[in-house]
């Protein structure tokens, strides 16, 4: 391999400092709330296309991680060890395999790791990753604790508990808008009985409410130094880094004549998922475009169809911005605790969200190329983008939207097209794949059957190519919008031909949570455990 310039990682706000791998997975969130990503994009070996082609899953992670984590941060025997350690948990030997659900079409299922959604894929590595670090620091003679807290609309919260469950010098603190989880997802969070695991149900919010909170509290200063606070949500480089390995073992899945000519379809709602397939387009993986599915929380569908990021679709009215609801303002431009919510209840909730924390990431990389393009070099560019990125987001915290002009929306539609798909579509995709007559009968769950319904809209706008929907979650975990779609069908049933005993058994199970208001709540909240007085037991945790 040639050799490459050293991996580092900034923010997307701004700064000079960059920071090691270590430094940028612990510390989740710039203190400035911007995003770490990296100083260069790297180069794939020249025979990336015939050595990588007949790897195992951890086989092709390691390769790929390993273009992003030097060997001076993490040697090869330990990352290899890692990552065995990470993907030894899944059902499936492929990890991320395809199903094939049309002539050309394919469906990734990845959710085939113990929370049974694709969130396991990065969360079962970074929680090894934390404990990696962690463990060396303090054999080294340290004394770290990570005060892990994450905002959740459902799986993430699932995936980062179960990663992180019972490992040493860690507690993890998951966030949820109470009410707007399904009932499996707030059983698989609740029913773990580690004594590390903290499940918040936030009051009167939702997801951006919840992430929001998460990301007033890394940014203060005070706070986060005291606790040591880490991220679990896709704001962490890691996440995204770990899940730019299924776009490639998709590409090696897919019939060789298939492959150069795929478009990948990816149900979005904090934009993480699809921004790694976005540095997988970038590192040079042979993709057409990436479809941005979204539901009836369109913010990124309207994005890029009229280069306006505006919170909500409604008119201003006497020039004022549209309200968005705030009670507690936050440093990016997103609100906590709203009073009524902007943020629709969908079929598919772990969507629910309006403003997705990686669409920083992607808006930097965005306004980096128009700088280029208008004379400036790559390195003078990146302070430049980073201002013009800043410039955006005050603008949208203080209006509620911001334009971003045509040459920012012609560049994103190079690599991106959006599609959005209501409620009624999402069942009825649900239910077309249970009839599907050559490839079935296929039950899936709504965020799928989001991509599902995109991606028939965008085969009737691109001939030839061929379809990878990305397969978000297990149905089981969505039986209310499951049983709604396919109520009709008289030989389904959802416990019969769905739920895995598995998840069953929660029902039964004991549950835990706190309740609390606000970020105030949340600030009691740790500060109360940190000093011994609350303990996650059931006599301070209130049973549900
Ligand atoms: C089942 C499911 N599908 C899709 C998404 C959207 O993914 P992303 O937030 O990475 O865009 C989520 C949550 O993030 C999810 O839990
Ligand atoms: N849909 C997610 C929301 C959090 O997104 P993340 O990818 O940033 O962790 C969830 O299910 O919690």
């Amino acid at each position: 391999m040639s050799s490459q310039p050293e991996m580092r990682y900034f923010s997307t706000r701004g700064g000079d400092e960059t920071l090691s791998f270590e430094e940028a997975v612990l510390t989740g969130l710039a203190p400035n709330g911007g995003l770490y990503i990296p100083t260069h994009i790297p180069s794939l070996p020249s025979d990336w296309q015939t050595r990588w082609a007949t790897l195992s899953f951890p086989e092709l992670s390691h390769e790929i991680l390993s273009l992003f984590i030097p060997t001076d941060i993490i040697p090869t025997t330990d990352l290899k060890q890692i990552i065995d350690a990470s993907y030894s948990t899944f059902r499936s030997p492929l990890v991320t395999p395809l199903r094939q659900t049309g002539a050309d079409e394919y469906v990734m299922e990845l959710w085939h790791g113990p929370t049974w959604a694709f969130k396991d894929v990065a969360l079962q590595f970074l929680g090894n990753l934390f404990a990696y670090f962690l463990g060396r620091r303090n054999a080294a003679g340290a004394d770290e604790e990570l005060t892990v807290v994450g905002a959740t609309s459902g799986d993430t919260g699932s995936a980062a508990i179960y990663g992180l469950r019972s490992k040493p010098s860690i507690s993890i603190f998951i966030l949820y808008p109470d009410g707007r989880v399904s009932p499996i997802q707030l059983a698989q969070m609740a029913t773990v009985p580690d004594s590390n695991v903290y499940v918040v149900a936030v009051e009167n919010s939702d997801f951006d409410a919840c992430q929001s909170i998460v990301k007033t509290l890394f940014s203060d200063a005070d706070f986060n130094a005291k606790h040591r606070l880490g991220a679990i949500n896709s704001i962490n480089w890691a996440r995204i880094l770990a899940q730019i390995v299924y776009y490639f073992s998709a590409y090696f899945q897919l019939p060789s004549e298939k492959r150069d000519k795929v478009q990948f379809v990816v149900p979005t709602g904090n934009f993480g998922d699809i921004l790694a397939g976005w540095f997988a387009k970038k590192l040079g993986l042979p993709m057409r475009q990436l479809v941005v599915a979204t539901n009836e929380n369109d913010i990124l569908e309207r994005f890029f169809r009229t280069g306006r990021y505006a919170r909500e679709d409604a008119p201003e009215e006497n020039g004022q911005a549209p309200e968005t609801a705030a009670v507690n303002g936050s440093s990016d431009g997103q609100q906590a605790t709203p009073a009524h919510s902007a943020v629709k209840a969908t079929h598919s909730p772990a969507m629910d969200i309006l403003l997705s924390s990686n669409f920083e990431r992607l808006l930097w990389y965005l306004a980096h190329e128009t700088v280029v393009e208008a004379g400036e070099s790559p390195e003078a560019g990146r302070s430049k983008a980073q201002k013009t990125l800043n410039d955006w987001m005050s603008t949208l915290k203080r209006d509620g939207h911001v334009d971003l002009g045509e040459k920012v929306k012609a560049a994103a539609a190079k690599d991106f097209w959006a599609e959005r798909v209501s409620d009624d579509e999402t069942l009825a995709e649900i239910k077309r794949y249970y009839q599907l007559e050559q490839y079935g009968p296929y039950v899936v769950d709504p965020h799928t059957a989001v991509g599902l319904a995109a991606q028939a809209r965008s085969v009737k706008k691109s001939a030839d190519s061929t379809w990878v929907t990305l397969s978000t979650a297990h149905p089981a975990k969505f039986s209310s919008a499951v049983e709604l779609a396919l109520e009709s069908s008289s030989s389904f049933n959802f416990d019969r031909d769905v739920l895995p005993e598995e998840l069953r058994q929660l029902e039964s199970m004991e549950k835990r949570i706190f309740k609390v208001q606000g970020e105030q709540g949340v600030r009691d909240l740790i500060e109360q455990v940190k000093r011994g007085e609350v303990h996650p037991t059931k006599e301070h945790a209130g049973s549900i």
